[in-house]
């Protein structure tokens, strides 16, 4: 992917409060031009409130933002916001939802036609009402209508909730088609697949953001992992890994090991030979590395 020095966001010590509660506090984020950058967070984190300070939705208390050189409400024309649930009217059918929101924005295309294509959307669901959707097909008309502007910018609140896999690649694949053509994409996610198709990836914690960069250099800098097979382990390995804590994934659990901790040290806390080999070492992953930056590594 294309990594571009030109930024297409520049956020800047960004506050927004409602009432007495800080939902981002001196929040900063760098958006590089032509590039996919891919915001995670744990649940109120702040991932959507942020976008929607980027976008011209809501007004930061205080800090700067600079959307593609000017001011979010100037640059309103040349970007395109999805937010979860938030654009599907419900009481109007797909296609009526669709021809409303292509008369919205004056760079609206009637792409839409192929996007729902691509997406799978059911042709007979366009006719339907939007509150007998499903949340995915709901999800491919928001993304459909969104992504059928032709503008440079596209700020995406979690496009990926509620696909099925190979939607997902396909999103994937329309994503890249976009920053090949010269476009920039900001997406939030909770999907650690989404990963994939990010040249840059910044981790929100508490309306912080914690860390960014590179996700491979990211993913570089996680501890090793201790990885226990099944659910249940007769033994204590939790004084091994950092925080005491084991996140479940699947059918395993997996904790980072302590600065000094090894899987052989841990293995030899447990009596049973059996449940000793339940326990192993295994490289991070992208899953992994959500739960690291965002649960597990201290910022203080
Ligand atoms: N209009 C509002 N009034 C008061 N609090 C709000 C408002 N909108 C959001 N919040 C609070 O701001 C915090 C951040 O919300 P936000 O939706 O940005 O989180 P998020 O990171 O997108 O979470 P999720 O991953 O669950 O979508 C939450 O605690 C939420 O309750």
């Amino acid at each position: 992917m294309r990594v571009s020095d030109a930024l297409a966001v520049s956020a800047t010590g960004v506050r927004k409060t409602f009432g007495d509660a800080v939902v981002l506090d001196d929040a900063d984020l760098r958006v590089p031009a032509n590039d996919v950058t891919l915001l995670m967070g744990p649940n109120g984190a702040g991932k959507t409130i942020l976008l929607s300070c980027l976008c011209g939705a809501l007004s930061p208390d205080d800090g700067d933002v600079e959307v593609l050189g000017r001011s979010p409400t100037e640059a309103r024309t040349d970007l395109s916001f999805m937010i979860q649930g938030g654009l599907a009217l419900p009481d109007l059918t797909g296609r009526e939802n669709l021809e409303f929101y292509a008369g919205l924005h004056p760079r609206a295309t009637d792409e839409w036609r192929d996007i729902v294509d691509w997406l799978d959307l059911d042709r007979d669901a366009l006719d339907k009402p939007v509150r007998d959707y499903s949340g995915g097909m709901t999800r491919k008309l928001e993304l459909a209508a969104t992504l059928s502007v032709d503008v440079p910018l596209y700020l995406l609140d979690e496009p990926s909730a509620e696909l099925d896999m190979t939607t997902i690649d396909r999103l994937h694949s329309y994503l890249r088609d976009l920053v090949d053509d010269g476009k920039t994409v900001v997406f939030t996610s909770h999907e650690p697949m989404d990963a994939d198709i990010a040249s840059h990836v910044a981790f929100v914690q508490h309306g912080e953001r914690v860390a960014a960069g590179d996700p491979d250099a990211l993913l570089a800098d996680v501890p090793r992992v201790l990885r226990v097979d099944g659910r249940r382990l007769v033994g204590d390995v939790s004084e091994f890994v950092r925080d005491g804590r084991l996140f479940e994934d699947g059918q395993e659990r997996r904790g980072f090991l302590q600065d000094g901790a090894t899987v052989d040290l841990a293995k030899r806390t447990i009596p049973d030979d059996s449940n000793r080999e339940k326990v192993a070492a295994a490289d991070p992953t992208y899953a992994d590395m959500f739960n690291y930056y965002t649960r597990v590594r201290s910022w203080d």
